[in-house]
């Protein structure tokens, strides 16, 4: 199992076929099926990871084991199929990032020994069957794009972690390069101002503040070093300054939470609760720390907190898309990829 990628692809200068660059988009995983059992897999290797649950104890696997992937998988299931893709049976996130590689593809198809592909941390298509697919094509370069604007060891860092796994089973590895988080990029910033401006634009109302709501962590990790709070500021700050003065007002907060652990705050749900109750009638909720709609941004913010508005007296709610296959995200990822590219294309 380990050594898949050694024994089945012989080093690519013995197969006669040019040597290539690899561009690998990498996002977070999803299930394969939107079914309790489709979930449990999931949820199961997703959460057995120390970079995302870091104390992986005995205590951890018998609450994982006997409450959560007893219980989580059939609601969780629920919640997927209520996003779900039906024409491709897949869940929007793998749509997503589908296309997001297919338009890098297209755009940057004059590189004629480029290869872009795309990849899940967690679930499929895995970043091992990629590596090999990509080394079997003849990439002794790789470019890896983990399309995470704010860097968190719990992301960003096991997309890393998996990669070099892989590459420990090879005997011929490829040389590596891995795209730095792009939370203050001019290009980035620019790219969500530009879609809040342009979803607004559609509304019927005026919202009189927009959210920005980032996926949260636990308080604990920040504690210990991990930038994520600090690169999640850094992007709202620059994003407010780039929508200007007379834009709604900007307010920062963090969602998903997760377990029992203070997770970062404030929370989006509370904050959304409070703003209704407070006599706030119309928001717009932008998502900036997602590059793809997934679970998190079309069932959690445009379903559950978009009810939990109304049910406070809150009037006009609108989730604006992220950043997704649009021209102004692909020209995000774009430029990220043709920086980092620079000495080898
Ligand atoms: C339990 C700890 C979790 C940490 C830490 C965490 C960090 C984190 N996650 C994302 C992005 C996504 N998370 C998604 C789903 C999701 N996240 C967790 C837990 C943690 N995330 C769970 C258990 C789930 C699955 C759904 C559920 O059971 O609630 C997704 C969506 C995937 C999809 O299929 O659509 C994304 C994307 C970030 C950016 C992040 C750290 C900053
Ligand atoms: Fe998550
Ligand atoms: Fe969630």
């Amino acid at each position: 199992m380990t050594n898949v990628v050694s024994l089945e692809h012989p080093p690519a200068s013995t197969l006669e076929i040019p040597e290539r660059v690899g561009v690998l988009l990498v996002n977070l995983g999803t299930p394969d099926t939107a079914d309790t059992r489709g979930v449990r897999v999931y949820l199961r290797e997703f959460l057995s990871d120390p970079r995302v649950i870091e104390n992986q104890g005995l205590l951890w696997k018998l609450i994982l084991n006997g409450i959560i992937l007893t219980t989580r998988p059939r609601r969780k299931a629920k919640d997927y199929l209520k996003i779900w893709n039906t024409e491709k049976n897949e869940s929007p996130l793998k749509t997503i990032t589908r296309a997001q590689s297919d338009k890098l593809a297209a755009s940057l198809d004059s590189h004629t020994h480029l290869v872009v592909d795309w990849a899940m941390r967690y679930g499929n298509p895995s970043i091992r069957s990629r590596i090999a697919e990509l080394t079997a094509k003849g990439c002794d370069r790789i470019l890896v794009v983990p399309l995470y604007p704010q860097y968190s060891a719990a992301t960003s860092a096991t997309v890393c972690d998996e990669v070099f796994r892989v590459l420990g089973t090879m005997r011929a590895q490829p040389t590596l390069r891995v795209t730095p988080p792009y939370y203050d990029e001019p290009d980035y910033i620019g790219a969500l101002a530009t879609s809040i401006e342009k979803h607004l634009a559609t509304l019927s109302f005026v919202p009189e503040m927009i959210v920005a709501s980032f996926h949260g962590m636990p308080q604990k990790y920040i504690d210990k070093g991990d930038p994520y709070q600090a690169q999640c500021v850094a992007t709202t700050e620059a994003l407010r300054k780039r929508l200007g003065p007379d834009a709604p007002k900007l307010l920062l907060t963090f969602q998903s939470r997760f377990g029992f652990d203070a997770w970062l705050q404030p929370y989006t749900d509370k904050t959304i609760e409070q703003l209704a109750k407070d006599g706030v009638r119309r928001i717009a909720v932008v998502m900036p720390g997602f590059s793809a709609d997934c679970l998190e941004t079309l069932e959690e913010i445009a379903q559950e907190n978009c009810e939990i508005f109304m049910h406070n007296g809150g009037e006009q709610f609108s989730a604006i898309p992220c950043l997704n296959d649009s021209d102004e995200g692909m020209d995000t990822i774009r430029q990220l990829v043709l920086r980092e590219l620079q000495g080898w294309i």
